[in-house]
């Protein structure tokens, strides 16, 4: 008894000293790396400490924010503290993250995603784990270049704009649920949270996308839609920088439970069209829902014939799926923080209100109710309104929903804006959209919602300099659902934005107990947290009247 006690005991000390010599082992090597580029000049965060690297640092940043502020804030406040010249800047969040080399510069990231073969597909090895949970495994965003190439080829014809005529009855529809919930609520006069709703919205839009089926999501259950959103509520906020997601088993139980229903949902989905694909293959032409080029390239050159009983390879039917969750996520969540935004911004702005609705008068007529059957007709009609596709660039310009990073690796340098040379290995390259759209140096009057800027000639003074726009990033790896995004938020503002006003409600959000402490981000209440995408804080509390 004694000597298994004893066995025991050693076997725990060795285990510990192992798993401590590891770390150390680790810690040291991170920290010389680290100090090694200090010793070379190159842009390090200051106060690099061997214990704890950057991480006391940034608790000076962390603690004059809002609790749950996204924390590509923190990386922006270092930048505008202490970056500017360069735009580029390592931090050592080990063991928290990965080394972190931000980059702010739009010459840099156009080098890092646009010009250099060598890392502008490769993306960070830590995202396939972030994506676990909501695409189930590899797929379309996390996948290595080889294979994501012929997949991203696939893909493109869902998001050609010849496609997007034939979404856009769908999209119509689906945004008439979106303004008859909105009407309820202008009646009851009741506060509500904008961003919750737009997210169930969006998720409707997307299932036509995706799926070409509806999911109902506006209004009711519906598990595919509803185990997302929940998925996403599940995750580590600011989970890129917290490795600590992992251990904790309620979050391990409702991904794993979450996960197991979407894929119950998409998989009998993906039988039936698969029989009905084998039966009587659709019209190539209109059918390019990501389900349908997914069943078109699975068995393009199939000999089975049509009544031929057929089943699915099941490596593809999960490969499918993983597409289609990814999709589902990817489709909806960004989109519903930027209609979110395009709201508030426009309640803040009068006069950009009053310029748009002007463009709408002129484009559709004084008849708001006959915006839809317009639209339906001429599905073009959307795409001639200059100053509404203003707006939202401005909306994506402020509060960008994404951002854009990269594996670094051996052999590939960066180059800051004062032509310092940042070797990448071992680091995740990160270009924060949001640091750059709000950079002093690259946008003039940086905070101010000014959709003019988008009208200008080049030789005015608020033109936009060339790459420092990227909400969708650019190159090949930008994001393939760009068009559609500018289509459905166009239509979406030619629906609402004359019949509705929109007024925030965190005042009265906050004195029910909201929220505690800190409140505002650099004065603005409805700053970004870290949800999936960036979305407005406690999801936009907000009243909505009829303009009448
Ligand atoms: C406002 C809305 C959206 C924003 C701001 C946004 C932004 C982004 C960004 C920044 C990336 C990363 C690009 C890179 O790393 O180079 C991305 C990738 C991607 N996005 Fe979007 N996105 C939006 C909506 C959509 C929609 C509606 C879809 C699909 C229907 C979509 C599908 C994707 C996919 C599949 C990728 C990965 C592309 C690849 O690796 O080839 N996104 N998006």
């Amino acid at each position: 008894m004694y000597n298994t006690e004893m066995s025991i005991t050693w076997a725990i000390s060795i285990g510990l000293s192992t798993l401590l010599a590891y770390f150390f082992k680790n810690l040291y090597r991170q920290r010389m790396l680290v100090k090694t580029l200090i010793k070379q000049g190159l842009p390090v965060a200051p106060n690099h400490n061997f214990l704890f690297g950057h991480l006391l640092y940034l608790k000076r940043f962390s603690d004059a924010m809002p609790k749950g502020a996204h924390f590509q804030y923190m990386f922006s406040d270092i930048y505008q503290e202490s970056f500017q010249d360069g735009g580029v800047f390592y931090l050592d969040m080990w063991p928290l993250s990965p080394l972190f080399l931000a980059v702010v510069s739009p010459t840099t990231a156009t080098s890092v995603t646009q010009t250099n073969s060598k890392i502008y597909a490769r993306k960070p090895d830590l995202l396939p784990k972030l994506f676990k949970p909501l695409a189930g495994g590899p797929n379309l965003f996390d996948m290595p270049e080889v294979e994501w190439k012929p997949w991203r080829a696939t893909f493109s014809k869902c998001f050609s704009n010849e496609h997007f005529m034939y979404l856009v009855p769908g999209i119509v529809e689906q945004t008439l649920v979106y303004c008859e919930t909105l009407r309820r609520h202008a009646e009851m006069g009741d506060t509500f949270f904008l961003d919750t709703m737009t997210i169930r919205f969006t998720m409707d839009i997307i299932g036509k996308t995706i799926l070409n089926s509806e999911l109902g999501a506006q209004r009711g259950y519906n598990p595919l839609a509803d185990c997302m959103i929940s998925q996403m509520r599940w995750q580590q906020p600011n989970g890129d920088i917290n490795p600590f997601s992992l251990i904790h088993l309620p979050r391990f139980f409702m991904q794993w439970l979450n996960g197991r229903r979407m894929d119950s949902y998409i998989g009998p989905e993906l039988d039936k069209r698969f029989r009905e694909h084998r039966a009587s293959p659709p019209d190539s032409k209109k059918n390019k829902a990501i389900i349908d080029l997914l069943l078109q390239a699975y068995s393009p050159n199939s000999e089975a014939t049509p009544n031929q009983e057929e089943t699915m390879d099941p490596e593809f039917r999960l490969f499918a799926i993983r597409q289609i969750r990814m999709f589902v996520f990817a489709g909806h969540d960004s989109t519903s923080s930027a209609i979110t935004y395009c709201f508030h911004l426009l309640s803040r702005h009068p006069k950009a209100l009053q310029r748009l609705r002007a463009e709408h008068d002129e484009t559709y007529g004084m008849d708001i109710s006959s915006v839809a059957s317009k639209l339906l007709a001429n599905p073009a009609l959307a795409n001639g309104l200059l100053y509404t596709t203003a707006v939202i660039k401005e909306a994506l310009r402020l509060f960008p929903p994404a951002s854009s990073s990269r594996q670094g690796t051996t052999g590939v340098e960066i180059t800051d804006d004062r032509g310092m040379v940042c070797p990448t290995e071992g680091a995740v390259v990160w270009v924060n959209h949001q640091a750059m759209h709000r950079a002093p140096k690259y946008w003039v009057r940086p905070d101010d919602f000014l959709p003019e800027r988008w009208l200008v000639s080049p030789d005015h003074e608020l033109y936009p300099m060339k790459g420092a726009w990227r909400p969708f990033e650019n190159g090949p790896r930008n994001c393939i659902g760009q068009g559609l995004v500018m289509m459905e938020l166009r239509i979406v503002l030619s629906l609402t934005v004359r019949e509705f006003l929109f007024e925030d409600a965190y005042e009265e959000f906050d004195a029910r107990g909201g929220r505690k402490g800190i409140k505002n981000y650099k004065g603005e209440r409805a700053f970004q947290i870290d949800e999936g995408a960036a979305h407005p804080a406690e999801y936009y509390p907000c009243k909505v009247k009829l303009n009448v």
